[in-house]
This record gives structure tokens, C-alpha cells and sequence, in this order.
């Protein structure tokens, strides 16, 4: 597998994405607020939280699609949506909006010219460039498949393979892991290892199970209390945060070859169980 480097500008900041102050509202009413914190280059984060508490509304502030109503958040070193080309992004049910029709290659190259219409003459390179996103992702047997014609785990690298196109330097990821199967689950899980290890780049996933992401993980941005906070996992894997952000006992296990996992605690170990011997539910019947 080639391994690209990504088009890093001159003055690569240390810093992928930067809180401040930040603040969001819809409708009317606030989303999420008081968020300061930066995540540093080269890392993989985690963006996790119960439903409706604002993540795939965080990868749209960071995109510029949504303004903030208070602070600044920077991407980059620049203000959030002035570098979206430096940016891929997968976001969540992508695959069901997506025309079924066209082939893997004609997609991933829709990642670079941007729009399927009109007529646009392809460079050498620009192929060179689709053909290193769809070897990435280990597409390369389906790249003249329809993306009707692909499983759900192979759209779902396609989409990716999209996003990678044009060698971000950030690749934000919207719910990749849902729907697909455990294996597909793991692949993808190495893909964006690879890409952040070969391909230099930081990676940001939303992700309501984090146990599949533990071992290429660096740090989490979690929506908790109303606030977006960032921590280093060291942190994040904390049995007390982590029962508060999912609003159920959780615990965090460590095996004995040093595997960590999330897991709902188990309240059964820590129940008296009602349990009787045969005479004793003999006796319930006794009078019947
Ligand atoms: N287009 C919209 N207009 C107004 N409010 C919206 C819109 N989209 C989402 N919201 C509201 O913004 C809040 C955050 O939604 P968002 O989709 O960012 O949450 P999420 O954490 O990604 O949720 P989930 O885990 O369910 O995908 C929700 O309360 C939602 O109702």
C-alpha cells in the first residue's frame, strides 16, 4: 500500500481545532456552550455524548456551517470554515444520499472537482489521486462498482475514500461505525489508524461505543453539563465521568493483557438475590 503524504502547508499550527468561549444555539435555544479547549495535531479524538447533545452539531461549528452565537473556534490556525479544503468529511447517513448509480471512482472523484456536472477535464494526477484514496481503503477490486452495488461496510469506504481524496489534513467522521458489522467495524478502526500514523493526518469520530476505538484513541471531546469538554483518554476512562456522560453505571475494565473496555455496570454482582430451595418453593404450592 503507497503511503502519501499529505500537502501540509508551511506553517502547519500545533493545534488541529481550537475552543474558545464557544457557544452554539438552534432555534433559539443554546446547544451546547462555554467550550475551551484545543486538540493538538496528529491526534484521535473521540466526539462523544447521548443523543441531541449536540455532536454532529459540533463537526458542522468546526465546518463553518453553523455560526456560533458566542467565541471563536479556529481549525487549522484559521477561523472555522476558511480551510475546508483541507478538511474531508464523512457525514453521518452520507450513504443514503448518495446517487447509486455512479461508480466508486466517479464518486471519490466528485471528492476533488467537487460536482458531478458540467463537463471537466480530469488530470493524470487527479486520477493518480482517486486511485490512492481507493487503494487506501482497499476499494481497488470495486473501483468500477456502483455504489449500489456495494455492502454497506464497502459505501462506507467509499465515502471515506471521498473524504480522502484531496489529502486533508483533518478528517472528520460522523457515526462510521453504525451498521456495520464487527469486522468491518475493525478495518475501519485500522484504516484511520493508518491514516493518522502514514497519512499524518488528525482524526475526529463521533461514536456512541467507544470500546471498538480504544486502542488508536488520544483524547475525547465529550458533551456533558451543556459544555463541550476535551480531555486526554487517561482521563476520559474514568468510571464516575463515564457514568455521568451516559447516564448509566458504567464501569471501565482492564483484561489481563492490559485491553481496556467500557462496559454498563453490572448491578446483578451487587444485588442480594431472592433465591429459595426446593422445600422452600415447595411451600408456596403447598396450599394449592
Ligand atoms: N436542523 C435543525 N434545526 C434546529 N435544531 C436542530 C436541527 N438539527 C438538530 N437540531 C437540534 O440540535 C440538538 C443537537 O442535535 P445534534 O444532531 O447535533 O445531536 P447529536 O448529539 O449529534 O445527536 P445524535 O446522537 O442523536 O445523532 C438536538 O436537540 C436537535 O434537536
Amino acid at each position: 500500500m503507497s503511503t502519501p503524504q499529505p500537502e501540509q502547508s508551511a506553517q502547519t499550527p500545533t493545534a488541529s481545532v481550537q475552543f474558545s468561549n464557544a457557544a452554539i444555539s438552534r432555534d433559539g435555544r443554546t446547544i451546547w456552550f462555554n467550550g475551551n479547549f484545543t486538540i493538538p495535531t496528529g491526534t484521535i479524538t473521540a466526539i462523544v455524548g447521548t443523543n441531541g447533545t449536540g455532536k454532529t452539531t459540533l463537526l458542522n461549528a468546526e465546518l463553518g456551517l453553523l455560526a456560533l452565537s458566542q467565541g471563536s473556534i479556529t481549525v487549522l490556525g484559521a477561523p472555522a470554515g476558511t480551510q475546508n479544503h483541507r478538511i474531508g468529511y464523512v457525514p453521518q447517513n452520507y450513504i443514503s444520499g448518495l446517487d447509486s448509480t455512479i461508480t466508486v471512482r466517479q464518486s471519490v472523484l466528485l471528492g476533488l472537482t467537487g460536482t458531478r456536472f458540467g463537463w471537466h477535464r480530469t488530470t493524470e494526477h487527479q486520477w493518480q489521486q482517486v486511485h490512492e484514496a481507493i487503494e487506501v481503503v482497499h476499494l481497488q477490486d470495486y473501483a468500477n462498482a456502483r455504489l449500489g452495488e456495494l455492502s454497506g461496510g464497502q459505501r462506507q469506504r467509499a465515502a471515506i475514500a471521498q473524504a480522502l481524496a484531496s489529502k486533508p489534513e483533518l478528517l472528520l467522521l460522523d457515526e462510521p461505525l453504525a451498521n456495520l458489522d464487527i469486522a468491518s467495524q475493525q478495518s475501519l478502526v485500522d484504516l484511520l489508524a493508518t491514516l493518522n500514523t502514514a497519512w499524518h493526518m488528525s482524526v475526529q469520530v463521533v461514536s456512541h461505543d467507544l470500546n471498538m476505538l480504544l486502542p488508536i484513541l488520544t483524547g475525547a471531546i465529550y458533551l456533558l453539563d451543556g459544555h463541550p469538554h476535551y480531555a486526554p483518554m487517561s482521563e476520559v476512562l474514568d468510571a464516575k465521568l463515564l457514568t455521568h456522560l451516559y447516564g448509566t453505571e458504567v464501569e471501565v475494565i482492564t483484561t489481563p493483557q492490559g485491553d481496556m473496555f467500557v462496559t454498563p455496570h453490572s448491578s446483578a454482582h451487587h444485588q442480594t438475590i431472592d433465591t429459595h430451595n426446593v422445600l422452600e418453593a415447595a411451600q408456596f404450592h403447598a396450599h394449592c
